[in-house]
């Protein structure tokens, strides 16, 4: 019955057989985009330019304005907007239960797996004008989770390492890595061997001098050690960490050229950046009381980067599980997160001794540090 209605309309009887063949596969070319349309694939197609500007030009602030530092999004009006949800814009339409910021490849992957914000889609990519230099196992991956909550910041996940190993690539390449930032919005990234890296100031000097440069410091000696834990998790068949801490075991020599214990020199480190930059463009982050007080420090780190003052107490809990603090809803999710299991391990025992000359090592070269920070980070 269905094939006489077709034949009745479409009588193809005049047509010659190759005529017939064309026509029946321009139909079959038509239905397949028509379905295709009906099914919204046709949003994903590129539209002409004007059209997505004047998509931009309908983002208006909450306030009416367009662009205002500090101001928050018009939600709804983004949901207005043509295949916002496609573009994942609304977090809670794409949750994908993964509840660890396990680490930076995660990161990557719960932002791939359709948590595109806004901003990926809009906006212009900027270099950074702020940027956490380091230290190594200060803290860093914690600092940039929880500043990424912020409705003004945004964050590469993973760490370019351009200062330090990629400079050759150029800075458009770089720039490139960032995410897409709309006016009044902040781009920052971390790569905590910066610090250490001689070249680094220079380059980021070269930049902008205008950079604001953020420092995570902790305890040298558990940074040490939480060094020596993290390389022992890679390569088990490690030395000892007194083994590799003394030049000689009996001497009691420290071996600074030890990577995890020169990282700790931190006034060394620090002497190269005042070379280019002047201390007020400087931020010292306790990584100790970013766990025990991390609103109070993400005051102080707002305060810095000229930002309301958004993540506060009431975006953290304490999980006793993991002895660390969490979020309660990290950017692009609304579940409750800790990081991965990477940050906040369990330590190797190391005999108490040997701590205890290591930290009498690093004694004058913290001092030394509080005179040219002028904040008492309390390790001594
Ligand atoms: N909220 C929260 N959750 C988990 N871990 C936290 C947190 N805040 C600070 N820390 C401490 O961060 C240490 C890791 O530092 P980094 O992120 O700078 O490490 S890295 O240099 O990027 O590898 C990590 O070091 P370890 O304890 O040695 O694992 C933690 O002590």
């Amino acid at each position: 019955m269905g094939c006489s209605i077709w034949t009745s309309r479409f009588n193809f009887g005049h047509l010659k057989a190759q005529s017939k063949v064309s026509v029946f596969f321009t139909m079959i070319i038509f239905f397949t985009y028509l379905f295709y349309c009906l099914t919204g694939y046709c949003d994903s197609l590129p539209r002409p330019l004007y059209e997505h500007q004047s998509v931009r030009n309908k983002l208006r602030f909450e306030d009416g304005s367009k662009n205002q530092r500090g101001a928050r999004w018009n939600v709804s009006t983004l949901r207005e907007l043509p295949g916002s949800n496609q573009l994942g814009i609304f977090p809670q339409d794409t949750r994908n239960g993964q509840r660890e910021i396990s680490s930076d490849r995660n990161r990557q992957q719960v932002e791939v797996a359709g948590n595109l914000s806004v901003s990926n889609n809009f906006g212009t990519k900027e270099f950074p004008q702020a940027i956490i230099i380091g230290v190594k196992k200060g803290g860093t991956r914690a600092l940039l989770e929880f500043l990424r909550v912020h409705p003004d910041v945004r964050a590469v996940g993973a760490e370019p390492h351009f200062f330090d190993r990629f400079y050759d690539k150029g800075l458009e390449w770089y720039r490139n890595l960032m995410p897409r930032t709309l006016e009044g919005q902040i781009t920052m990234e971390k790569t905590p061997s910066y610090f250490v890296t001689r070249e680094a100031p220079r380059r980021v000097f070269t930049m902008s001098r205008h950079t604001k440069l953020i420092v995570v410091v902790r305890d040298p000696v558990t940074r040490a050690v939480s060094d020596y834990t993290q390389t022992l998790s890679k390569n088990p068949g490690l030395p000892s960490f007194q083994n590799l801490a003394f030049k000689n075991t009996t001497s009691g020599l420290i071996d600074t050229s030890w990577s995890a214990v020169r990282i700790g020199i931190y006034a060394k480190h620090l002497e190269n950046w005042l070379r280019y930059f002047p201390l007020s463009r400087l931020l010292f982050v306790s990584g100790e009381r970013l766990v025990t007080d991390p609103a109070g420090e993400m005051g102080r780190v707002q305060d810095f980067l000229g930002l309301k003052r958004v993540v506060t107490n009431k975006h953290f809990y304490f999980n006793q599980t993991k002895g660390f603090p969490c979020l309660k809803k990290p950017e692009g999710s609304s579940r409750p997160r800790c990081l991965g299991k990477s940050k906040g391990r369990p330590h190797p025992h190391i005999p108490q001794d040997v701590l205890l000359r290591l930290r009498e090592f690093y004694r004058p070269f913290n001092l030394k540090f509080y005179q040219m920070t002028g904040q008492d980070f309390g390790w001594d």
